[in-house]
């Protein structure tokens, strides 16, 4: 516990880095997610500061820089196939966003003697363009389709790539954020790392079609609302549909 606390978070400001477990609680709400979370603060190179981070084991500083970048350069790639599958040139959709800022967060759900009293983490999408995540053997990411949440299974080797709000108003809806959430259970604790690729705070995020089906929103007015009004859900881009 001590070595948590020493690194952590600002619990009043969002998402700052270090350690928490708090994130998706809206302030004026009681029920907390089931959840411990240590958040890194990556790209832009000049907001990355190791020595926030862990000193141990030895190279992990060393080994969440190599990841980020590598993570990074497969988002690139996959916005890319996106924007091409829509018949847009292949920087698009990244040039929408503008220089990735990008957060890796790493989940810790303790096993929880109760699971049906509780979740992981609650129903959300997440707010940026694309995350790609990485689970261990325990299992517990689930997604809402068709009206029923369906579990992820984890598979070894794979990266779980979940889009976010920000390529769902770019593609004017042609592809959705990923309704999702966490899962507890009684038996073994499950650890989850996800990398967040989001746009600056100060950005417009507009349809790269016409007619739009979204107004158009400041990235950091849409943060602001989905922290003070909590996600439940997509409510959150639900909002700018036209
Ligand atoms: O732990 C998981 O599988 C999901 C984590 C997640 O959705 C998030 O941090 O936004
Ligand atoms: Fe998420």
């Amino acid at each position: 516990m001590e070595e948590k606390l020493r690194y952590s978070c600002d619990s009043a400001s969002p998402a700052s880095e270090g350690y928490g477990s708090r994130m998706l609680v809206a302030s004026n709400d009681t029920v907390l997610d089931w959840r411990d979370y240590f958040d890194h603060h990556t790209l832009p190179l000049s907001r990355r500061n190791p020595s926030s981070w862990p000193d141990s084991p030895a190279d992990y500083r060393k080994v969440v820089a190599e990841y980020s970048d590598h993570m990074k350069a497969l988002a690139r790639e996959l916005l890319g196939l996106v924007s091409e599958s829509l018949g847009l040139t292949c920087q698009c959709i990244e040039n929408a966003v503008g220089e990735f800022y990008q957060n890796i967060t790493i989940s810790y759900y303790p096993l929880c003697p109760q699971p049906e009293l509780t979740l992981g983490l609650q129903s959300h999408s997440d707010m940026g363009a694309i995350t790609l995540l990485i689970q261990d053997d325990v299992g517990g990411l689930e997604v809402f389709n068709n009206g029923e949440w369906v579990t992820v299974n984890p598979m070894s080797n794979a990266i779980c790539v979940i889009l976010a709000d920000q390529t769902e108003i770019i593609t004017n809806g042609e592809y959705r954020s990923a309704q999702h959430r966490a899962v507890t259970n009684a038996g073994r604790a499950r650890l989850s790392v996800a990398t967040f690729h989001d746009p600056a705070k100060t950005r417009q995020i507009s349809p790269a079609f016409h007619p739009p089906k979204y107004r158009p929103v400041i990235y950091g007015d849409y943060v602001s609302s989905w922290y003070t009004e909590g996600p439940e859900g997509k409510r959150n881009l639900d909002a700018l549909l036209i």
